[in-house]
């Protein structure tokens, strides 16, 4: 049954421990270089949500061997050695999962398939002819079957060479980042040069970070060129632990920042890969205090203060900045977050829409957003937009003395299935 709404009425306190399902950006990140690679992989910990569903489904049409437990967050994939190899023409469904539809793309135009990709119809709207354009200059065979620059694309995959390419880093990283992992399937030494600004930069380390746990080494010239030497195979690590995703982690932190008592998010650590574990950063900026350990962040709560940050570095964790900005004392602005227009929905002008339902004063720049808290917020029923980062971080408003009423509230499951559930274990009314 789906529910089409949810109303969460206030909490008067916010305590307790949370684990995180496994990281989006490495799960899928892994099962691609898995199937790529020499051997067996076991990922554990791998997140079980509907962009992960994508990308095995692409994978089991492909032809790739792999088993999933039965919780589905365990699986063993049985590389290939070596590029995709499937002669009949596979069409495959993306649905909205950037992480599945640039990875794949430039894999697949380096492999020997026929493929289109397709996807959910906000995926025809969100931009992937930066990546396009420097797979047609490292002699790709890729063609546009609706709008120029956006799926669903035709991909005729055959070998690359390689060489001097360049990309535009100033929408996605995950058009470098789909590159980075298809470099190795390439004939020659492959250098990737950056035009534009490079967005999104910590998601990058987690692409190096896993390429080299699967034993391939990019020369990283500071972001700016990037050397992939020939002759370098993907080889089974046997084990890949998926972290917990940093950005699931946000909405506990920052319900913790505001409310708390404290919270203890487990899953993540001081360690962790991921750009998105620096939300914490934001939120002791704001007055929060944080400790770190190895396999766990706790927060604190403490009077809140408005900041004024560039948050491009956290673009998905930002979003939970601008509900928390609700709490604070003075005006918050985010800047920096031009790409918030090309996610899951314009996200500047829908977190802009839903904020001013509350009868917040907010203003909705080019590339930032600013949010004036008001002495009191209206009960609203808040539009999510097929965007599980909206559904989520807009629950936050139940920490305030008003109920929020969340529609489409199953849309969490692009990335985290149960959200409202493990958010009530720490909701105390
Ligand atoms: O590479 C990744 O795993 C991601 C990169 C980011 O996208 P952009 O680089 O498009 O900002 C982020 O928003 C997305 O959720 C996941
Ligand atoms: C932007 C996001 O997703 P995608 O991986 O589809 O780009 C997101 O999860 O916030």
């Amino acid at each position: 049954m789906t529910v089409e709404q949810l109303t969460l009425t206030p909490v008067t306190s916010i305590d307790g421990e949370v684990n995180v399902p496994g990281s989006k950006s490495l799960s899928n990140r892994a099962l691609l270089l898995a199937a790529l690679a020499e051997g067996t992989t076991t990922l554990t910990n791998l997140l079980d949500s509907d962009d992960i569903r994508h990308m095995l489904k692409a994978l089991t049409q492909l032809g790739v061997s792999y088993e999933l437990s039965e919780c589905k967050t365990e699986c063993t994939v049985q590389g290939l050695g070596g590029a995709f190899n499937h002669a009949e023409h596979l069409e495959l469904f993306l649905g909205n999962a950037g992480t599945a539809m640039r990875p794949l793309c430039a894999a697949l135009a380096a492999s020997s398939v026929n493929v289109t990709l397709t996807g959910e119809p906000r995926m025809e709207e969100r931009p992937i002819g930066d990546l396009v354009d420097a797979l047609l200059e490292a002699g790709a065979d890729i063609k546009y079957l609706k709008n120029e620059g956006y799926p669903p694309l035709h991909i005729a995959g055959k070998t690359l060479q390689g060489g001097k390419l360049s990309v535009d880093g100033s929408v996605s990283s995950q058009f470098l980042t789909a590159l980075l992992m298809s470099a190795p399937l390439f004939s020659e030494d492959t250098v990737i040069s950056i035009k534009g600004e490079l967005v999104s930069k910590p998601y990058i380390d987690i692409t190096l970070d896993t390429m080299a746990k699967f034993g391939v080494q990019v020369e990283n010239d500071n972001y700016q060129h990037f050397t992939i030497r020939a002759g370098q195979k993907y080889i089974a690590p046997s084990r890949f632990l998926v972290e917990g995703d940093a950005s699931s982690a946000s909405y506990f932190l920052a319900a913790g920042a505001i409310k708390g008592g404290s919270v203890k998010v487990t899953g993540i650590g001081k360690q962790s890969i991921q750009g998105d574990i620096r939300f914490a950063d934001v939120l002791e900026a704001m007055g929060a205090r944080v400790e770190w350990f190895d396999d766990c962040v706790v927060i604190h709560g403490a009077p809140l203060k408005g900041v004024d940050m560039d948050m491009n570095h956290i673009p998905d964790a930002a979003m939970t900045i601008a509900v928390a900005a609700l709490f604070a004392e003075g005006e918050t602005c985010i800047r920096n977050i031009y790409n918030w227009r090309v996610k899951e929905t314009d996200r500047l002008n829908a977190m802009a829409t839903e904020l001013r339902k509350l009868g917040v004063e907010v203003e909705e720049g080019h590339d930032f957003i600013r949010v004036t808290p008001a002495t009191s917020l209206k009960h609203a029923e808040i539009d999510t937009y097929n965007d599980h980062r909206i559904a989520m971080c807009f629950s936050l408003v139940s920490l305030s003395d008003t109920p929020v009423t969340i529609n489409d509230p199953g849309c969490t499951a692009k990335t985290f299935p149960d959200y409202f559930t493990r958010f009530a274990t720490i909701c105390h009314r």
